[in-house]
């Protein structure tokens, strides 16, 4: 392993059957960022974090975590931490009972359960049984267990998912805090606005090809304002659109034009100029969600 974690999948691609869940799948993850791995249901998101723990053979490409296959790495739960499926936990058991498991494995004392349940913060239910804790608490327990190692690390499929607004910030700090020690930190999930204030960069896939990738600060500069120009002329308002070289996307009706790259005022002039009559003309801001969502639309309609 490369003194760095960073995680690099190149041309990865994965299929089962008839369906690639994975198709040509290029991406890098730095270290001492949190990034968000995005992509709607079934994009090929668990699929790939499952290709770069080596528990799914790709069809094509590589994946490696500082510079090698995860099965090279020596000590690999030392080094790489991973929550993928919803954690199940013997409900019998208590939450440093369930940690004690894992220790041996990991090759860490005992006393390190009791250490990453207080980074956690579950302390206080270390003793409890898990088949009373709350969704948020087995978020937490099943964070804690990927922490067992202290891993350079850490791959976290939806760790969101299910907690609360208070779960929600505390997850947030205390992933901020984990890069800003300099690990590296991917987290999958299917809607953006779940993880927009924790990551620093974005990765995003639809029909396990790339939509895009970037920091968060680059793709919210593209959050463009959006124009829509609605006309009883349909033609004419197609010629006057293809003529001016608007980036238009499918409304589903040819009287509307949904624009990207253009401000009201210049579409009000030029329709004027055509002598295009024009009944509606607004301006919206479609947000980040929104421009995911477009980005993920660009996909599946070219795969399509
Ligand atoms: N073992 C498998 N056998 C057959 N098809 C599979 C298998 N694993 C995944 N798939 C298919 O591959 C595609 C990608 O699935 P994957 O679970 O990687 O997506 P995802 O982005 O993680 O979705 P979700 O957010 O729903 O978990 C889907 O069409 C899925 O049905």
């Amino acid at each position: 392993m490369t003194s760095d974690g960073t995680i690099i999948v190149e041309h990865l691609s994965k299929s089962f059957g008839p369906v690639r869940a994975v198709d040509d799948l290029s991406f890098e993850v730095a270290p001492g960022r949190v990034t968000g791995f995005l992509g709607p249901n079934g994009a090929g998101k668990t699929t790939t974090l499952r290709m770069l723990l080596g528990l799914v053979r790709p069809t094509s490409g590589v994946a490696t975590i500082g510079g090698e296959a995860y099965g090279q790495i020596s000590r690999p739960l030392r080094t790489v931490g991973a929550a993928l499926e919803a954690a199940s936990f013997h409900p019998g058991r208590t939450a440093l009972d369930h940690l004690r498991l894992y220790t041996p494995q990991v090759g860490v004392p005992d006393a390190r359960a009791s250490q990453v349940l207080e980074l956690v913060g579950l302390s206080e239910a270390a003793h409890r049984r898990v088949g009373g804790f709350s969704l948020g608490m087995r978020q937490r327990l099943a964070l804690a267990t990927t922490l067992l190692g202290d891993p350079r690390v850490l791959l976290l499929d939806e760790p969101a998912n299910g907690l609360d607004p208070e779960g929600i910030r505390w997850l947030r700090g205390f992933l901020r805090a984990l890069a800003a020690e300099g690990r590296t930190i991917l987290v999958s999930s299917h809607v953006l606005s779940e993880v927009e204030q924790t990551v620093d960069d974005v990765v995003i896939i639809a029909r396990g090809r790339l939509a895009h990738a970037s920091s968060l600060a680059e793709l919210a500069g593209m959050a463009r304002v959006q124009v829509r120009a609605v006309s009883p002329d349909a033609a004419g308002l197609t010629a006057l659109v293809d003529r001016s070289a608007w980036t238009r996307t499918d409304a589903g009706d040819p009287r509307v034009a949904d624009l990207w790259d253009v401000d009201a005022a210049t579409v009000g002039a030029a329709a004027f100029a055509a002598g295009l009559e024009l009944h509606e003309l607004s301006s919206r801001d479609p947000g980040l969600e929104g421009l995911f969502l477009q980005l993920v639309g660009a996909v599946e309609s070219a795969v399509a």
